[in-house]
């Protein structure tokens, strides 16, 4: 298909040596999963996941868990008792059928049978309440130690592929959650009632209860192959239902929808998604075919096997060897066999599949992905000197370092300024100084100890950064500012901190002042323009008591009069903290005490702005291009 204008090109013909959105799926584990779903390996693991299931439903609500299982066990007591009673009941009624005076022989049964019928009704009702109590806990749990693992997680995580995947992956395995006590609870009362109708029928004849085993297993290994099919398919699938999410989210979202409209983009981001739909289409359609295939075959297979206990019952019947009460019990107990059965299948597949999702939830909660942050547990004071030491640092699989050999250092107290072109590798140095992330060689100290050794948390209450893409939190704007953290002096300290970024001016016009919501997309609130959510985010870093202040291009959105306006009242803001400043804006770093200049990594010059812009060198080379756009400029005004 082509675009409205016809000239986009078809997003199925890829040019040769294109590279093309892939993801990883969250490892080849759960791939051998799936090569392990079979009937042995159910059979051990179905146990395993029960005990998990009550293990994790033990965590949130003991008395619940505790009332369950007794309920279960009356239930499933009183199931076995029920069909003893029937059958019971059963033999009199066929033993009495010419002879009306023993009817009263049955009583008993038939009482007992009215009584276990009510009792499990009545258990029926009280287990249900209580899995509807406890479900949602254990998916919140879930949800929680999930969340946990992730905020946990070190920064560099992100950079890594497959952590999204597995965080993705994780969801998926909270999401079924949810069901686990369903299943465990119907897997235990199929279990029950097979047991009990296995019991009735092996005290009839013996060898009815392997014939009915027999009979089980067609559906067995239909239903586990069929399951094993659904989930290959999942994760055929994986890689374009991954594009399309992420395709769905481009299209639809407030950020990049006017450039979507004039850019006249959406037909092609369109065929892109269809493309992948069709993929997963046609996958999804092979693996129906199959499921239907295989359960074609399990029918025929659980037929045949049926009809041979059947004949196996008319057989011991026709031959003496059983009573005409007898073959009227076992045909009620096959039946009941039967159903026992297909719940234990049908709800041990279920809670197999909710066990490959919670294994994969269980991976991430354990160890992050294998990104859980694993520091030090030094608790450092606000720091006095932070510096880098020969650091080298090189992203997760990337071909090659980010930083070379870099040497910096910023004392308390000090203005510091970074500059170089784009990519030398400004913001990485950033996030090394502030610690999200660690050196691939050399060291980061803050007074001498190096930041590996230092607990994580207790750092980052030192820290206080204004990155490039600074977050628009959806709340008013005082805890846009205070972060939940508010300073002893409440209110006055962040009106303090607004009038260091000229976000003073931005709260005045709002109607509620500090209590504005700043969400207009989600809540009502009101929306700010970008030059005034930069004010926002540079009076939340100056409103942090932080001893570490790290400021990525803070003015990049602001115009002239707030950006002269913070970098007058920068010595000023920063008391004495340490301060680090990343700007393009050469002219801005005279305002530091040092300058260092990168390049492709490497710091290549340090000095003071006025020694750097005298000497030869990439500084100087960079401020005469900014100074020949300025004479233009003049010159332009001149004529
Ligand atoms: N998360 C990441 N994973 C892999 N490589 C990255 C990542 N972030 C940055 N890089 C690479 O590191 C290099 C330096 O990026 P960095 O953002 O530090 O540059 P910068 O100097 O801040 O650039 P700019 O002036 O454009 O802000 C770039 O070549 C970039 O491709």
């Amino acid at each position: 298909m082509h675009g409205d204008n016809g000239e986009t090109d078809d997003a199925n013909s890829v040019p040769a040596g294109e590279e093309q959105l892939a993801f990883n799926h969250p490892g080849g584990d759960s791939l051998e999963l799936a090569e392990l779903l079979t009937g042995r390996t159910m059979a051990r693991r179905l146990p395993s996941l029960i005990r998990r299931t009550f293990s994790l439903a033990w965590e949130v609500d003991r008395k619940a868990v505790v009332a369950l299982l007794a309920c279960q066990i009356v239930s499933g007591v009183s199931g076995a008792l029920g069909l003893f009673a029937t059958t019971k009941a059963f033999s009199v009624l066929i033993e009495t059928a010419h002879d009306t005076s023993r009817l009263p022989a049955a009583i008993p049964a038939v009482s007992l049978l009215a009584g276990t019928a009510g009792l499990r009704a009545l258990l029926g009702i009280a287990i249900q309440a209580l899995s509807n109590r406890l479900s949602p806990r254990i998916c919140r749990e879930a949800e929680y130690k999930m969340l946990e693992a992730a905020t946990n997680a070190e920064q560099a995580a992100y950079d890594h592929p497959g952590f999204n995947d597995r965080f993705d992956a994780a969801e998926r395995g909270v999401d079924v959650s949810r069901h686990m006590i369903g299943q465990s609870q119907n897997y235990i009362s199929s279990l029950a009632t097979l047991i009990a109708a296995g019991v009735v029928l092996a005290s009839l004849y013996p060898l009815l209860l392997p014939l009915l085993l027999l009979a089980a297993v067609p559906q067995a290994i239909a239903s586990i192959r069929s399951e094993r099919v659904t989930y290959l398919a999942t994760v055929a699938t994986h890689k374009d239902r991954r594009v399309m999410y992420m395709l769905r989210w481009h299209l639809i979202a407030k950020d990049q929808s006017d450039q979507v409209r004039t850019d006249t983009l959406a037909p092609y981001l369109l065929e892109k998604y269809k493309a992948s739909a069709e993929r997963v289409e046609a996958t999804s359609n092979t693996a129906t075919w199959d499921r239907a295939k295989i359960a074609v075959l399990g029918a025929a297979a659980t037929g045949l096997a049926s009809s041979a206990v059947w004949g196996a019952v008319l057989l011991l019947l026709g031959t003496g060897r059983i009573s005409a009460a007898a073959a009227g019990t076992a045909v009620f107990a096959l039946r009941s066999a039967a159903t026992g059965l297909q719940g234990l299948v049908g709800y041990g597949r279920d809670l197999l599949r909710t066990g490959l999702y919670l294994d994969d939830w269980e991976r991430f909660v354990k160890e992050a992905a294998g990104q859980r942050l694993d520091r030090g547990t030094i608790t450092p004071q606000p720091p006095q000197h932070i510096a880098l030491r020969q650091v080298t640092f090189r992203y997760p699989e990337a071909a090659q370092d980010t930083l070379h050999d870099v040497d910096f250092e910023v004392r308390q107290g000090e203005i510091v300024a970074v500059v170089g072109e784009n990519g030398s590798g400004k913001s990485t140095l950033m996030k090394l100084l502030s610690g999200l992330n660690l050196p691939t060689s050399g060291v980061v100290t803050w007074d001498g100890i190096s930041i590996a050794d230092l607990d994580p948390h207790a750092m980052w209450r030192h820290t206080s950064v204004v990155p490039q893409d600074f977050a628009r939190w959806p709340m008013t704007a005082r805890e846009n500012i205070t972060l939940g953290q508010p300073r002893p002096e409440g209110d006055l300290a962040v009106q303090r901190a607004a009038r260091a970024s000229g976000a003073d001016d931005v709260i005045k016009t709002l109607r509620s002042g500090l209590s504005t919501l700043l969400a207009r997309e989600w809540w009502g609130g009101v929306a700010l323009s970008p030059g005034q959510w930069q004010r926002i985010a540079v009076a939340r870093a100056a409103h942090r008591d932080a001893g570490l202040l790290v400021m990525d291009e803070p003015t990049s959105d602001l115009d002239p009069r707030a950006e002269h306006r913070i970098f007058t009242g920068l010595r000023e803001m920063a008391g004495d903290r340490a301060v680090v400043l990343v700007t393009h804006n050469l002219a801005n770093t005279s305002v530091a005490d040092r300058v260092f200049v990168l390049d492709k990594g490497r710091v290549v010059q340090t000095g003071t702005f006025h020694e750097l812009i005298n000497q030869p060198g990439l500084m100087q080379d960079l401020w005469r291009l900014q100074q020949d756009r300025d004479a233009y400029r003049t010159e332009g005004e001149d004529t």
